[in-house]
């Protein structure tokens, strides 16, 4: 298999740490598409993995030049609306962990559109969260209600529009920082609300899933709550994630998540 990866930060570093430990079932080759300039940097982090065959590539057209056979994004929102659409329209399956750029309505349709042409698949993996499974089941019997509250520490929430609500460096109990609908909620904070997203499009919609952000200093990570009533089942879940030590926006279990997208590709059995 050769994978293509879109980003080289805090999530492309588990999944390239999970890649290098697989003995065999691994993508034999790694296109790495950084941006423009950006070379140097994407290098020193492949370097870190001797164990993996990898080239980095700048333009999406290089790096579908290459005819990956998988396309993980592992970039951000507007990574998903520069490459997106070229990935699926190539017939080339897409990865995104972005989901909450599927917030804006017009680039999902334009995505869908495209992997509807080509047969090019998008797949939307759970990312930092859990429950996503039975969520999308209990869709298909009828879903009453689904909420989501993400709680992180202040310094998660440092570059986001919670700088203009609260004090970060000095909050002392939690803070909320945004209520309201998961569309609203993933655009708003497009690093942090991609659960919010993915949550939405895996149950009832982005309008009718409600979200809590919030600041709290007493939490150690990132925790993520899950409530779900349906017709065959109620669902109180509760994840309480480790942030990345390379990014605290981000929490852990993200990158396996997508490792585990990118693996059950080749395996044999898939769960
Ligand atoms: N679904 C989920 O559960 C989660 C989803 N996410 C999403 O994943 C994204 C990535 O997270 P994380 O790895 O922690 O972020 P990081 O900030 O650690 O890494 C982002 C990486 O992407 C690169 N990058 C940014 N823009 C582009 C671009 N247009 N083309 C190519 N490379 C680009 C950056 O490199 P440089 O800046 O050097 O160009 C950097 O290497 C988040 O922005 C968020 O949208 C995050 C957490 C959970
Ligand atoms: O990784 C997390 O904790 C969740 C996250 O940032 C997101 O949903 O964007």
């Amino acid at each position: 298999m050769r994978l293509g990866l879109i980003g080289y930060g805090a999530i492309a570093r588990t999944l390239l740490g999970t890649l290098a430990a697989q003995h065999g079932g691994a993508p034999a080759e790694l296109v790495v598409l950084c941006r423009p300039g950006a070379r140097a940097r994407a290098e020193a982090v492949l370097s870190d993995h001797p164990a993996l065959q990898w080239r980095v590539v700048e333009t999406c057209d290089a790096l579908l030049a290459e005819s990956p056979d998988l396309v993980v994004e592992a970039a951000g929102h507007e990574a998903v609306r520069q490459h997106g659409a070229a990935v699926l329209a190539a017939g080339t399956d897409l990865v995104i962990a972005s989901i909450g750029a599927l917030a804006d309505a017009t680039l999902h349709a334009d995505l869908r559109a495209a992997a509807e042409r080509s047969g090019a698949r998008l797949h939307l993996p759970a990312g930092a969260v859990g429950g996503i499974d039975i969520l999308a089941a209990a869709r298909l019997g009828g879903i009453d209600a689904v909420t989501y509250t993400s709680r992180k520490p202040p310094a998660a929430w440092a570059g986001t529009p919670a700088e203009g609500l609260v004090d970060l460096a000095t909050l002392d109990r939690e803070a909320i920082l945004f209520e309201g609908d998961a569309r609203a909620a993933a655009r708003t904070y497009p690093k942090n609300a991609n659960v919010a997203a993915t949550i939405a499009l895996a149950g009832i919609g982005f309008e009718r899933t409600r979200v809590r952000l919030v600041a709290d200093p007493a939490v150690a990570g990132n925790v993520h709550e899950l409530t779900l009533r349906a017709a065959c089942a109620d669902v109180d879940l509760r994840v309480a994630g480790r942030p990345s030590p390379d990014n605290p926006k981000t929490s852990l279990s993200t990158g396996y998540s997508i490792a585990r997208a990118v693996l059950n590709r080749i395996a044999a059995e898939v769960i």
